[in-house]
Formats: structure tokens, C-alpha cells, sequence
């Protein structure tokens, strides 16, 4: 065994026999072995020796934190909150990091998707229907193509707080708050919504439990069963070429599903009947995370209440900060969002205080930076954590790399978003190692956001229905045919390790 140190970090990083020799080939992590022991020592700068709470981020430095005028009213909603039930169940929480585990190692495919940012104006069970069944349209695409489960998990049921580049925004002169999600304050442009509202966190907290009781139900009461896999097609999709392309998947499901009956099969068996889904959001309003961290009684172990994952966004994963403090505790599967800007050993650092048993599924590395800086950069990523021994879940998130402003929206075009899934399994195929997932921006509505795709929006089309409240959503066309061009690689990856294994 090597050991080797890099200076910089003062970060002393173990080699193993299975690390630098074994980037070159395929390699796949085993989900069923235990957690191994963690290779990288956190720099004693870094260390936090004292216990942690669900409060120990208050000793941290916090970015992105809302500056509230009446700090009594805070302490009244969080103390509301506090009383009120867990949202998701620890459970539950373990089941999904058993299948992100399983997407580390290629053996399954995570399909993470939903709204920017949810909004109090635009909550109705027709939306949260819509998103949902395209999600499950997507997720009958990429098993088709992958040939794996897919593990679905939608940015939904409390993602509702933003953060933002600017603390301020200036419209004809007149200079306001941002707007940082309506858990926090109102788009309007107005002094009034954008004040700080701590009322706010209460109606998040009843809309996201009202959101998932319609989710746990489409998910278990029948929507969701395989037999439906030709309904789930959105009205306005039928006439597309995205919407023809899904129906000949669905009737070849349905083709074998008839057959399996045929031979017998039980059409009670519950994975006939439901569907597993989760829910995720940007762990990034630190008061409202902590009233609902919960310990469960089973495990004596806490967990963060408020949704199945939870990530920590690009702007707020510092080492030494609040966020990072408070994710470390909760025993939830995890996310970090990653740019090009961090360094590698960085990242493995933070990979080292995150997870430092090593557990596969815990943590999920979410990557954003933009196709060019995905090819220059991600490789030397991959390496440093698989050169410590790391395992974690790689995810594109091919959305906030490509933002641009065109006439006053801000927009991203359809062929920069799939060139970044494409080269995020450019690279993975390259290296020998395992595309997890993609995390998209995405709604069920037809709305005019994103620039390009088969639906041909374009420049002009962007005001005509462009109704997100912080950045642009891929459409369900256009989500639907990322899903068939993720499909394609899944099938392509799938049929060179055949070859490969049958050679
Ligand atoms: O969704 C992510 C961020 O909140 C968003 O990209 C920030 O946007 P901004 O750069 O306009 O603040
Ligand atoms: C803010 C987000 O992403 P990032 O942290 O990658 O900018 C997001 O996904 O909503």
C-alpha cells in the first residue's frame, strides 16, 4: 500500500492496490459489501471534533441565508414546524440509498427531475399529476434502453428555496431583494414580496405534505402500475414525434407484459401495481431543515425530515461552512452540486467528510459545469476519488452549466444540455467507470423556456409561455427526448459490456 500526500491540502490520500492501476479498466463497486473503511484523512484544519446536532450549523458561517426583519416570528414558524409530522420516514430514506447504491455500481440509473423552484401560485394536483406521469414516461424509456431500474426522485414536495447569484436585483432604477423562492419571500417585484416572510416557511411545509400525499397516491394506489403504461402519454404530446416514439415503447410493454401473463405471471405483484418515488430538494434554508430533523426511533439515528435527499448546492458545499456541517449528521442519502471550480482534492475532502465510512449510496456527486469543462475537468475528479477509494454516485445535471440570457429570459438551449450528458458518458465510458444518473430542470407543462429540441422553440418563442419563476425548465417534449437520448447511451454501454464480458 502507497501513501501519498498532497501538500496543498495537506490531505494525506491512501492508494490501494485497487486505485491508480484501475482507472483505466472497467470497474464496478459491489453494493452488498459492507462499507469500507474510509481512505482519506480530513485535514485537522478541517476536522470538527465536537459532536454535531441538528443545530451545530449555527456555529458555521451560513450563505444564502434569508435576512429576516422579525426574528420573533421566525422562532414562532420554526417552532410550528417543529411540531408537525416528519414528512418522509427514515425507512424509506434507507430503501433509496440502497438503490442509489446500486446506480454507483451501474446496476441501476437515477432519473432526478422536476421544477426550479416550486411556487404557492402555481400548486394544483394537475401540475404535480403532470410532472409525475412524465417522469414515469421517462423512466419506461430509460429501463427500456438501460436495461436497469431507474430510481426516480423528483425535485418536488419542498424545493422552494433558491439560491442566488446577486443579493439584489435593479429594474429600471429601482433596486430590490432577489427573489430566493416562496419559502422565502415572492417574485413580484414589488418591496412588499420581497420582504422576508417567515409565514412563508409555514405554507412550504403544508404544501409540500399536501404534494407528496398525491404522490404517495399516484405511487401506490394504481396510477402507477405497468398495466397504464400507454396512459400516461400528456394530452399535448400525443401528436409529437416524442409522444408517437413513447407509444411504440408502451405497446411494446404492453406486448410484454401480455406475454408474461401468458406465461403466468401475477398481475397483484406489487411491482405490477406501484412504484417506487422520492423526493429531493437543495438542503439550503438551514431554519426550516433543522425543525424537521427528526431521530428515528428505530434506528436512534437523525435524519432530515423534510425530504427522502437532500443535496447541497454549488454555492454553499464550503468545506467549513453551515450547510456541510448540518449534512454531515442526517443519515439521508445526500447530493453535492460540483463546478468546474473545484479543485479535485477538494472533493475529495468534502467526499471524506460526508461520508466517511464510505457507505455506497450516501452520497451522489452532482455535476454541472458545461460540456467543454465536463471533458476538461470531470476526469481528473474521477480520479482523485476513485484514487482514495471513494465510492459515490456520479449525476449530470446538464441544466446550470448552460444558463444564457437571450432578449431579457434567462434560457438554455436544448443541444448544449444534451452535449453535456453526452460527454458526461463520453468521459465515464473513457475511464472505465459509472454514469449514476441526470438531474434535469423539467416540467409537465408545455411552456416555452428552453431554447431548441424537436418542439423547435425558439429566441422568439420564449415569452410567449415562460413561466418559471427562477430558471428555465426543459418542456415535456424536450424532457422526454433527453430521456430517449439517455436511453440510447444506457443501451449502448449495456451492449459493449455484453461484448465485453462474452469476449
Ligand atoms: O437554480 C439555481 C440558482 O438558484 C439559479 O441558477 C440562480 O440564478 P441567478 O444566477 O439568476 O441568481
Ligand atoms: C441551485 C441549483 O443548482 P446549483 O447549486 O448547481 O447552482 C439547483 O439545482 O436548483
Amino acid at each position: 500500500m502507497q501513501l501519498q500526500t498532497s501538500q496543498a491540502q495537506g490531505l494525506r490520500v491512501r492508494t490501494s492496490a485497487r486505485g491508480l492501476p484501475a482507472l483505466a479498466r472497467r470497474r464496478t463497486v459491489s453494493v452488498s459489501a459492507v462499507a469500507s473503511e474510509p481512505r482519506v484523512e480530513v485535514p485537522s484544519s478541517l476536522q470538527n471534533n465536537s459532536s454535531w446536532s441538528p443545530a451545530s450549523w449555527r456555529s458555521k458561517p451560513a450563505q444564502q441565508q434569508p435576512e429576516y426583519i422579525d426574528k420573533v416570528e421566525v422562532e414562532k414558524a420554526v417552532a410550528e414546524i417543529h411540531r408537525m409530522p416528519p414528512l418522509i420516514f427514515a425507512g424509506e430514506c434507507r430503501t433509496l440509498q440502497q438503490r442509489l447504491a446500486k446506480a454507483a455500481a451501474g446496476e441501476a440509473f437515477v432519473l432526478f427531475g422536476g421544477d426550479c423552484a416550486e411556487a404557492f401560485s402555481q400548486f394544483s394536483a394537475n401540475r404535480i399529476r403532470d410532472l409525475y406521469r412524465l417522469l414515469l414516461q421517462m423512466s419506461i424509456v430509460l429501463a427500456f434502453g438501460g436495461g436497469v431500474p431507474i430510481v426516480k426522485l423528483g425535485r418536488v414536495a419542498g424545493q422552494f428555496a433558491k439560491p442566488r447569484s446577486a443579493p439584489t436585483e435593479t429594474i429600471d432604477g429601482v433596486t430590490l431583494p432577489s427573489y430566493r423562492g416562496d419559502i422565502i419571500n415572492g417574485p413580484e417585484f414589488t418591496e412588499e414580496a420581497r420582504r422576508c416572510d417567515p409565514q412563508r416557511l409555514v405554507r412550504a411545509y403544508n404544501q409540500s405534505a399536501a404534494t407528496l400525499n398525491l404522490l404517495r397516491g399516484f405511487s401506490y394506489g394504481g396510477y402507477a402500475g405497468l398495466s397504464r403504461v400507454s396512459q400516461w402519454n400528456l394530452d399535448f404530446m400525443k401528436n409529437t414525434h416524442e409522444g408517437h416514439h413513447y407509444m411504440d415503447i408502451a405497446k411494446r410493454v404492453d406486448e410484454a407484459i401480455q406475454f408474461m401473463i401468458a406465461c403466468g405471471m401475477d398481475t397483484n405483484m406489487p411491482f405490477m401495481r406501484e412504484t417506487e418515488f422520492f423526493t429531493a430538494h437543495e438542503c439550503l434554508l438551514l431554519d426550516y431543515e433543522e425543525a424537521l430533523t427528526r431521530r428515528d426511533s428505530t434506528s436512534d439515528l437523525w435524519y432530515g425530515c423534510s425530504a427522502h435527499f437532500l443535496w447541497c448546492g454549488e454555492r454553499t458545499r464550503q468545506l467549513d461552512h453551515a450547510h456541510v456541517e448540518y449534512m454531515r449528521g442526517v443519515h439521508n442519502p445526500i447530493g453535492v452540486k460540483v463546478s468546474d471550480k473545484m479543485a479535485p482534492n477538494d472533493l475529495v475532502t468534502l467526499i471524506a467528510m460526508l461520508n466517511p465510512s464510505n457507505v455506497p449510496g450516501r452520497l451522489s456527486i452532482i455535476v454541472r459545469m458545461g460540456a467543454k469543462k465536463l471533458r476538461d475537468k470531470l476526469p481528473s475528479m474521477i480520479e482523485a476519488v476513485q484514487r482514495s477509494g471513494q465510492v459515490v454516485t456520479w449525476v449530470c445535471d446538464p441544466m446550470h452549466g448552460n444558463t444564457e440570457t437571450v432578449s431579457g429570459y434567462k434560457t438554455r438551449r436544448y443541444e448544449n444540455v444534451r452535449s453535456e450528458i453526452e460527454a458526461f458518458f463520453d468521459v465515464h465510458d473513457k475511464m472505465g467507470t459509472v454514469p449514476g444518473g441526470v438531474h434535469l430542470e423539467m416540467t409537465g407543462d408545455n411552456v416555452t423556456e428552453c431554447i431548441g429540441g424537436g418542439a423547435s422553440i425558439s429566441e422568439d418563442d420564449l415569452n410567449s409561455r415562460y413561466h418559471t419563476h427562477c430558471d428555465p425548465r426543459l418542456n415535456a417534449e424536450q424532457s422526454l427526448e433527453i430521456a430517449f437520448y439517455v436511453a440510447q447511451r444506457l443501451r449502448q454501454r449495456r451492449e459493449a459490456m455484453n461484448k465485453a464480458a462474452t469476449n
